[in-house]
């Protein structure tokens, strides 16, 4: 899989895995509060994942607030929001850190709790749980 690093796509291809944006995402943008609504989740979603012991190991010392603002970003762009993200794609974002499902499923949970607490209608927050979950195969590396 390494054989051929120049065949690799540009640095951010799959962050939002290569999909076009789709507009029909843009109302849920704006029930995710805008980009403000976005960066007051990212706090309380990071604030669950340290709480969180499953996921605790993998945030206690990672530059959390680097971390936050590049989801702001990324939840933005694949909510057909106007940003940009210029973070790593998620295969080399998540590399060597052994991600298992049972992380990736507790980072679910985690960010499930957040926008709860942000009273971000379920339906909304399906529509963004729908694009994040085929992000696994890129991010879980380990049974
Ligand atoms: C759909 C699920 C996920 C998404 C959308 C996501 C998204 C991101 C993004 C955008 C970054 C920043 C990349 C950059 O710095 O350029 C990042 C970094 C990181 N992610 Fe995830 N992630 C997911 C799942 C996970 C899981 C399950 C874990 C571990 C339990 C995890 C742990 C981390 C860590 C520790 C970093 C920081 C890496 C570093 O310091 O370079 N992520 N993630």
């Amino acid at each position: 899989q390494d054989a051929m690093p120049a065949a690799r796509p540009a640095a951010n291809a799959d962050a939002y895995p290569s999909a076009p944006r789709d507009p029909a995402l843009k109302p849920v943008f704006e029930q995710f509060g805008g980009k403000p609504g976005l960066v007051a989740l990212m706090n309380d979603f990071m604030d669950n994942l340290v709480a969180d012991p499953v996921t605790r190991p993998y945030f206690e010392n990672a530059d959390r607030d680097h971390i936050k603002a590049e989801l702001v970003d990324q939840f933005c762009v694949i909510l057909d929001g106007p940003c940009t993200y210029t973070g790593k794609d998620m295969a080399s974002a998540h590399r060597g850190m052994d991600v298992n499902r049972a992380a990736f499923n507790a980072l679910v949970q985690d960010l499930q709790s957040a926008m709860n607490k942000h009273d971000i209608p379920f339906r909304a927050q399906n529509k963004l749980l729908a694009k994040l979950a085929p992000m696994h195969r890129q991010i879980v590396t380990k049974l």
